[in-house]
């Protein structure tokens, strides 16, 4: 198509831009802008709870609240972005602006993240936190304002650069441009933790998460650079005032007009925005119309979201409780997200190639309206999949004393056997350094305890804290004090493993390994738990001149307390000699058995999520696209508020049943959705607002002809009159 200028506005027309492929060039531009943008946001957020939680230190808690407040804000600014966009600065320039903004965010975050800065004492933690508290705050909200911002008008802007004969192309665009998004995601995911896990530094080498942040706040740069370089190829539609508040006006003055003309003896109208016929324009009412139409079908939408954005929290949850290791590869349970961005990558090439074209080959109409609805099956049925698995993860879990409870498990440090009787329970032989194999279980906080060995018999009355998992240590001399201890009371988080040795030599015993530090442990005493990854690991045992070293294969989310028995002899190797009590079993559950779920959620994404971007642009009319953009994302902020408010208040003590409440929400939502898509009526907004634009022009017309008709009627009255006169003379 020959490139040409809009002779009105001196600048490019609609659909005109230089093509490729019967795509505009200008195109290209954008896409590449999106996934570099994406490549920067999801980047930034896949180390933002670790930077939280290790850089600032902040509790669980605290940092978890912020990632997700951070995470809500950055869907509800898309309004501002919007309404900037369609009333004021335009698409093109509010994409620029917010641009730099979000820049400016990025590189505070990067700042925030160098320990060095406040590091006067050279120790390798910041001295002045902050410091560092502030200037990741205000990088977050500039961030927040400038991703949310840009958001709606970035798809809007691209849906802009297509002429009308260009509708088929215009929605391959919209998979492309979900394509570039998951594929800017799905590299950033891999790319930043890896960053993070570096250590730099001046003076003192510590995790690098301002290199995490910093290649983030490149991509931005690169983003706004691109998009800078396509400018002079760009239709940019000319913003048309204040709409949104000429919007509000308009719709307050038809309730207001409506409510004024209640009773009977006024006939009634078609549509209650027709009262605002008095005052507005046909064109802006039925555009009004046209968005409220679309909102309304908006409403129930949250809950889709409320189950996809479940992926990033529940999710990774479960996956903490299974086994990530994939022979090759060893999977982490927040790995386990970017297989989304796998499949959309794959499923949404499937989709637009054969599975649409297929239904479409069978005569069935499959509108965007009944893809969505099919969107939301998948989703529940995807937690329909979680629930299963979690039953299953269930059977293995380990199931830890209510608050009533106390358990209780045996270890013999010494070297002889010992009978012991715990209140009425059978009698448990304990030869040397052995542990009882499983907890005993005790609906009180105080046993008496029968302890023989050889001739020596010890009667002991023990107060126990309820709701607690204990170890008694029974010491080499019976008459000494018998040592309880604290065993972990939840799975170690993360798929780690805890770990800690117990010394029942005589002798202090140094035990250090390549990962983990356990120190001296004195004679008859223990170590504190360290957290291990999965994987074999060597720990080296030294007492005096004397060393030796105990291998073990880890897998995840195990609890191992290894007893030094009191007649170990440091040989080569201490393999066979230590004694290990396996007090959380590792998870056994594989992870791949999540990958079902993760399906089912993203087909259900592409479905539901690409059609819905595509139906928003499509469906609004020119002066309102980024505000119904806006609109969708507001439904992706509302379902993250979901999530925290039934997650607070269902609280279900078996996490299967809440999967099951999800997705029984989900479908009882989508059946209403089907019944309002069912009388929802397509339509293209080009179209009925040339209808108006007409109607106004022939009104023009109209006008004018009935003024000649008037003048000619003046003209000829006069004319006559004066005739008249003649004559009477
Ligand atoms: N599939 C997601 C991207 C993603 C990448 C890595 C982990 C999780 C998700 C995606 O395409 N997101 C789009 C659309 C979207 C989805 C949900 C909420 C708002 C928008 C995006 O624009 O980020």
């Amino acid at each position: 198509m020959a490139d040409k200028e809009d002779p009105k506005k001196g600048k490019r027309s609609k659909g005109t831009s230089k093509e490729v492929c019967g795509y505009p060039l200008s195109i290209f531009f954008i896409v590449v802008n999106e996934f570099c943008e994406r490549f920067s946001y999801y980047g930034m957020r896949a180390v933002l709870v670790l930077y939280f939680k290790y850089f600032l230190r902040w509790d669980d808690d605290l940092a978890t609240s912020i990632y997700h407040t951070f995470v809500a804000l950055c869907y509800l600014t898309p309004i501002l972005g919007a309404i900037v966009a369609d009333s004021w600065l335009g698409k093109f320039k509010t994409i620029i602006y917010l641009s730099i903004v979000y820049a400016i965010g990025q590189v505070a975050m990067a700042v925030s993240a160098i320990h060095d800065i406040t590091d006067t004492d050279r120790d390798g933690t910041p001295d002045n936190m902050t410091f560092h508290v502030v200037l990741s705050m205000v990088g977050l909200l500039l961030i927040a304002l400038g991703t949310g911002g840009i958001k709606p008008c970035v798809a809007a802007f691209g849906g802009d650069q297509f002429g009308d004969h260009q509708e088929k192309q215009r929605r391959t665009f919209f998979s492309v441009f979900y394509l570039c998004i998951n594929g800017g995601s799905l590299l950033s995911t891999i790319i930043t933790p890896i960053l993070r896990a570096q250590n730099c530094g001046i003076y003192s080498k510590q995790k690098c998460y301002s290199l995490a942040f910093g290649v983030p706040a490149a991509l931005m740069m690169v983003a706004l650079v691109v998009f800078i370089l396509g400018s002079g190829m760009y239709y940019k539609a000319k913003p048309q005032g204040n709409i949104m508040l000429d919007v509000c006006k308009c719709i307050g003055f038809a309730i207001k007009n409506r409510y004024r003309h209640r009773g009977n003896q006024y006939p009634k109208r078609k549509h209650w925005m027709d009262w605002a016929e008095e005052k507005y324009e046909k064109l802006l009412i039925a555009q009004i119309k046209m968005v409220l139409k679309v909102l309304f079908l908006y409403i129930p939408l949250p809950m889709f979201w409320t189950l996809f954005d479940q992926k990033g929290s529940r999710w990774t949850l479960q996956a903490t409780t299974m086994n990530g290791d994939f022979g090759l590869l060893v999977i982490q349970p927040d790995q386990m997200q970017t297989v989304n961005p796998i499949l959309i990558l794959t499923l949404v090439p499937v989709m637009d190639s054969l599975i649409y074209p297929l239904i479409k080959k069978c005569g069935l109409n499959f509108t965007p309206l009944k893809r969505m609805t099919v969107g939301m099956i998948l989703a529940a049925l995807a937690f329909v999949c979680a629930a299963v698995v979690q039953l299953q993860i269930d059977k293995t879990l380990p199931v830890f004393p209510s608050a009533s409870q106390v358990q209780l498990k045996l270890l013999n440090m010494g070297n002889k056997t010992v009978t012991v009787q715990l209140q009425d329970n059978e009698p448990a032989i304990l030869a040397p350094a052995q542990v009882s194999d499983e907890y005993f279980v005790f609906d009180t906080d105080q046993i008496t305890v029968l302890a023989t060995a050889g001739s020596t018999t010890v009667h002991r009355g023990i107060s126990f804290t309820k709701g607690k998992r204990q170890k008694l240590l029974l010491p080499l001399d019976l008459n000494k004090e018998w040592v309880q201890i604290d065993d972990l009371n939840s799975k170690p988080e993360e798929g780690n493993n805890a770990i800690r040795f117990v010394n029942g030599k005589n002798a202090e015993v140094n035990v250090s390994s390549a990962v983990a530090n356990f120190g001296i442990i004195q004679p008859f005493h223990y170590s504190n738990y360290s957290l291990i990854k999965n994987g074999k690991v060597t720990f080296n045992l030294q007492s005096g001149s004397e060393s030796c070293e105990y291998s073990r294969d880890f897998g995840f989310g195990s609890s191992f307390t290894f007893l030094i028995p009191n007649n170990l002899t440091f040989g080569q190797n201490c393999q066979e000699e230590i004694t290990s009590a396996e007090d959380i079993k590792p998870n056994s559950v594989h992870m791949a058995l999540q990958i079902p779920q993760y399906f089912f959620i993203t087909a259900g994404e592409v479905m539901f999520s690409v059609t819905g971007l595509e139906f928003s642009y499509s469906q609004a009319p020119s002066n309102m696209k980024a505000v119904l953009q806006a609109g969708w994302l507001f439904t992706v902020a509302i379902g993250n508020f979901i999530v925290l408010i039934v997650a607070e208040l269902a609280k279900l003590p078996k996490q299967w049943a809440e999967y099951v409440l999800f997705a029984s929400l989900l479908v009882a939502v989508c059946i209403i959705f089907s019944i309002m898509a069912y009388f929802y009526t397509y339509i293209d907004p080009a179209e009925i607002e040339a209808q108006f634009k007409k109607v106004d022009d022939d009104d023009e017309d109209d006008k004018s002809k009935q003024q000649k008709a008037e003048i000619e009627m003046v003209k000829r009255d006069s004319v006559s009159s004066s005739e008249d006169d003649e004559k009477s003379k």
